[in-house]
C-alpha cells in the first residue's frame, strides 16, 4: 500500500493530497498545511497535515523543489528527508510528514497554506547480506530510535 492520508487533528485545515505535476514527474509535491514564517538563518518544520502508508521495502525521500530555493531562499535543512515505512501511525505524532526548511535570506520569508515546499519520491532500499536488525519496532517520531 502506497497512500497519503490526512492526519486526524489537521482535518479541519483540509490538507491537499499530494499530486505529481505531470505524467512523468517522479515527485509528489508536498504543501504546507498552514502559514509559516521563517526568520533569517532559522530552521522551521513545515507541517503538511499528512501521513503516508509505504510498503516495508520502501521509504519516501523528501527532496527540494528547485523553485523554492531559487525564488524564496529556502533550503531543506536536512539535505534530504527520509520517511520510513514504520513512521506511519507512530504513537507520538501519528506519522506526521514534516518538511524542515532553512531560510538563507537576510529577511523573513513566509510560506503560505497550500504552497508546495518539497517533493516526496518513493524508492526501494537494500539490506546488507548479514543484516540482523530483526523485528525492532519504532516507538515515536523524530529522533526516537536513538533514545
Ligand atoms: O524531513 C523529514 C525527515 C524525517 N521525517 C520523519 C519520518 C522519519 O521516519 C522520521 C525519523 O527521521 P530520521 O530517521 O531522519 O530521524 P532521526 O533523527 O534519525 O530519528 P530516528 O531516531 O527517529 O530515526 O521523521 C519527516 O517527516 N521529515
Amino acid at each position: 500500500m502506497r497512500k497519503f492520508e490526512v492526519i486526524e487533528k489537521y482535518k479541519h485545515l483540509n490538507p491537499q493530497i499530494p499530486k505529481r505535476a505531470t505524467d512523468s514527474s517522479a515527485g509528489y509535491d508536498l504543501a504546507a498545511v498552514e502559514d509559516v514564517t521563517i526568520q533569517p538563518n532559522e530552521i522551521k518544520m513545515i507541517p503538511t497535515g499528512l501521513k503516508v502508508q509505504i510498503p516495508k521495502t520502501e521509504a519516501m525521500f523528501i527532496f527540494a523543489r528547485s523553485s523554492i530555493a531559487i525564488k524564496k531562499g529556502l533550503l531543506l535543512s536536512n539535505g534530504v528527508g527520509v520517511v520510513d515505512s514504520d513512521y506511519y501511525n507512530n504513537e507520538s505524532n501519528e506519522g506526521h510528514i514534516m518538511v524542515s526548511l532553512l531560510n538563507i535570506r537576510d529577511h523573513e520569508v513566509t510560506i503560505e497554506k497550500g504552497e508546495r515546499v518539497a517533493q516526496g519520491i518513493f524508492l526501494t532500499y537494500q539490506k546488507t547480506d548479514d543484516d540482523e536488525t530483526g523485528n525492532v519496532a519504532r516507538l515515536g517520531g523524530f529522533g526516537s530510535s536513538g533514545k
